[in-house]
């Protein structure tokens, strides 16, 4: 297939109008909606040359505009000689179908925006595969729709079953196959994540989420130094977006990036995306990166925490981090931002302030939820000791003088201390804390200590 939603969004550097119908009793006032949709289509590469947004309770169900607004928008095509009109509101394939006819212009509704610039934007092999299967799932309604305006722009509009309506037949066969290869894929990307994920128990991992933009690739090049992927080093299945990083006094840790959140992600999206964001879920600990400089900036930490819900991530877990501090220029709204939301950190990954404040936060999060132990136990002990090989990291490792024994110092989760299998002959101590379990099983309490 000649993949003609390529074509059709081969929109850079385009001139665009943007469009919203937008219900007076929305949450979301007029400023804002076409705020965003700007950022959006200017990330997409496309320059806004005007706007029209209608008051309306419901879009028009042909039309999403009414008459008026429709024949306005039509006026001003022709004013501004605009290329392309991007819908704030997503359209029904009858939809676009329409308004294109009506404009003689190409239409372009949110979700193909959205889709358009994931796809502009995905690296990996798997995020290039999600996108392409959540484009294709989008399309194929559509597919009518691009057709129409094909056969339109090449003056080729015959009567009755024209040669677009074969071609349709066609196309729909093979993206259905396209489909289905997709998701074989796709699945096999899956088995092999889930085959090294034993290999990264012993690996602490921070994941960066945010909102697009908000420099959460920035601030992993700023945190990790060395701008060198590990894809083919220790985890050769791992996505490339995940880089080593060194915690002073700590150790190693993985942090990883994700990819940018925005307000009403196209379903099929956020679906295919489920399995990359898993990345996040599986996370020790997470980084909601923020652009504190941004005005929309509440906007978007609400987008965000509305993302990480729907995909079963409770956003209060994670440390919310004001980026961009170089940009604010009055510094008094940051000081009203950070009233608000009292646990976050301010930081620049540009002039590097706040870093090292918030290395040491990211430290004491992670500490909180372990523990050192000492453990001494004869080394037949083998569930013990696999136990420890599979669920903590081992520090140290030293042989009585006879090999009968073995004495591990070992950094554990403390959630996984009561599930230790421990014996008469085997001592646990927790380092820091007075107490030496024999023998029992460490108890629940101690899970919550700190
Ligand atoms: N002034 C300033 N600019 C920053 C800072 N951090 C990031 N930027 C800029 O913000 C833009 C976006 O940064 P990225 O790191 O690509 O943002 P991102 O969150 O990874 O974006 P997506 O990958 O699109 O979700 C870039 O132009 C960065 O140079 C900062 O602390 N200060
Ligand atoms: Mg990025």
């Amino acid at each position: 297939m000649a993949d003609p939603k390529r074509e059709e969004l081969q929109v850079k550097e385009k001139k665009a109008i943007l469009a919203a119908v937008i219900s007076p009793s929305s949450h979301i006032n007029k400023e804002q909606a076409l705020d965003e949709l700007r950022g959006l289509v200017e990330t997409a590469g496309v320059k806004v040359v005007g706007t029209l947004v209608q008051s309306r309770e419901h879009p028009h169900p042909a039309t999403c505009l009414g008459k008026g607004k429709l024949a306005e928008l039509k006026q001003m095509v022709k004013h501004v000689d605009a290329e392309l009109i991007v819908f704030d509101n997503n359209l029904s394939p009858s939809q676009g179908r329409n308004i294109e006819e009506e404009t003689g212009t190409v239409i372009v509704d949110r979700s193909e925006l959205i889709l358009d610039i994931f796809a502009t934007h995905a690296k990996t092999y798997e995020a290039k595969l999600q996108v392409e299967l959540a484009q294709l799932l989008y399309f194929r309604p559509r597919l009518k729709r691009l057709w129409t305006h094909l056969e339109r722009i090449e003056g080729g509009v015959g009567a009755g079953r024209g040669p677009g309506e074969k071609q349709l037949e066609t196309d729909r066969r093979l993206l259905d196959k396209r489909v289905s290869e997709l998701k074989r894929k796709l699945s096999e990307v899956e088995r092999r994540r889930e085959r090294t994920v034993s290999h990264r128990f012993e690996h602490l991992t921070v994941s960066l989420v945010g909102y697009t933009n908000a420099g959460k690739s920035t601030l992993m090049n700023a945190l990790t130094g060395a701008d060198v992927y590990i894809a083919d080093k220790l985890f050769a299945t791992l996505d490339t977006r995940t880089r080593r990083w060194e915690l002073p006094n700590w150790g190693e840790i993985l942090l990883s990036d994700t990819v940018g959140f925005v307000r009403d992600l196209p379903h099929h999206l956020v679906a295919s995306f489920r399995s990359t964001l898993e990345e996040a879920r599986q996370a020790d600990l997470l980084l909601h990166v923020v652009d504190s400089s941004n005005p929309e900036v509440e906007h978007h930490i609400k987008t965000v925490y509305q993302v990480l819900d729907e995909i079963g991530i409770d956003h209060q877990d994670a440390i919310l981090v004001f980026n961009k501090t170089d940009k604010i220029e009055d510094r008094s709204k940051l000081d009203v931002l950070r009233l608000k939301y009292d646990n976050a950190i301010s930081v620049s990954a540009v002039s590097g302030e706040g870093l090292d404040r918030l290395t040491q936060t990211v430290i004491d999060r992670l500490a909180s939820g372990y523990a050192i132990v000492e453990i001494d136990t004869p080394v037949g002990n083998g569930k013990l000791l696999s136990q420890l090989e599979d669920h903590s990291l081992i520090l140290s490792r030293e042989y009585s003088s006879d090999d009968s024994r073995v004495t591990l110092q070992a950094r554990i989760a403390r959630r996984f201390l009561p599930l230790l299998k421990l014996n008469e002959e085997t001592e646990l101590k927790i380092q820091g804390e007075e107490e030496t379990f024999v023998a029992d099983r460490v108890p629940e309490e101690t899970v919550n200590k700190l």
